[in-house]
């Protein structure tokens, strides 16, 4: 069996995560990083996610589960320690044709999730199709080893001039060109060093920037 992977834009939509624990509260703070509109249903709720709601950045019901919790939900975390409970919001999301995750376990989740390496803007998903959580997890923290913040800022820079070059018009074999000079030039050596300034020349030299600045 493969699974599918796909980074979905959550903003606004609707992410119902069921169970109130330490467990849940993982699961919508990182939803909340994706600007989820986050609603929760728990018998009780952890400090975390009282303050959370305090705050007004997730929208509680203090209460066992029932199927109404459902309604317009684009996706569903199940996070209870109640098996019967996991087996029916599974069953209704089923019914409702809502994606769901049951934690921990494979055979009632629509979806699993992955571990995550992140440096900014970049994010290395890492799954193991279920056979190794463990696994998953030490090779987040070895990629978090490996790629360091010059990443993020690389990444930020070709972000920065991709906006430029597609507003131009620049022609698409021109763009793949430029972009694979400077991703396979020494530009992470310069940042990695903090020299930002010979990283900015670099850019500018590779993407042909200094011949267009002097153009009548
Ligand atoms: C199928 C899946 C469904 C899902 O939950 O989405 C699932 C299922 C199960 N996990 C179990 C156990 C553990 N899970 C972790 C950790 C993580 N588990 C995550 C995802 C997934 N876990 C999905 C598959 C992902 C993949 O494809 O690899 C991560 C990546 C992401 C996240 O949870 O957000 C996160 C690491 C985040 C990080 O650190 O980066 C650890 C390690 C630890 O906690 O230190 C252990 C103990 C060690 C071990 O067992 O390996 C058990 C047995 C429970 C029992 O023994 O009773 C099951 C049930 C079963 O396997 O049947
Ligand atoms: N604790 C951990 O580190 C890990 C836990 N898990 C799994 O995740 C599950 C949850 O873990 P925790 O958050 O630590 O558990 P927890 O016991 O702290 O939280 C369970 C939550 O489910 C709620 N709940 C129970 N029945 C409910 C219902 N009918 N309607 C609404 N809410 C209901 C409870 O109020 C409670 O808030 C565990 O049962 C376990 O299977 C998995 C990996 C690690």
């Amino acid at each position: 069996m493969k699974y599918y992977p796909v980074f979905f834009d959550l903003r606004e939509k609707i992410c119902l995560v069921v169970g109130g624990g330490g467990v849940a509260e993982r699961k919508v703070r990182r939803l909340l990083e994706c600007d989820a509109a986050v609603r929760v249903v728990g018998e009780c709720l952890s400090g975390g996610l009282q303050t959370l709601q305090k705050e007004g950045r997730i929208q509680c019901q203090v209460g066992r589960y029932s199927p109404s919790c459902l309604d317009g939900a684009f996706m569903v975390i199940c996070a209870t320690d109640d098996r019967a409970v996991n087996e029916q919001v599974m069953q209704d999301c089923r019914k409702r044709g809502i994606p769901i995750n049951v934690v921990d376990d494979p055979e009632r989740c629509d979806f699993i999730l992955p571990a995550i390496a992140e440096q900014g803007d970049l994010s290395v998903a890492i799954s193991t199709a279920g056979k190794s959580p463990a696994l998953a997890k030490r090779l987040r923290q070895e990629l978090e080893r490996q790629y360091g913040p010059e990443y993020r800022e690389l990444l930020d820079m070709l972000g920065e001039l991709r906006k430029r070059r597609l507003a131009k018009g620049h022609p698409s074999e021109e763009n793949q060109k430029v972009f694979e000079a400077i991703v396979f030039s020494d530009i992470l050596e310069h940042l990695r060093k903090g020299d930002r300034a010979a990283a900015d020349e670099k850019i500018r030299r590779l993407a042909g920037e200094d011949l267009e600045r002097n153009e009548p």
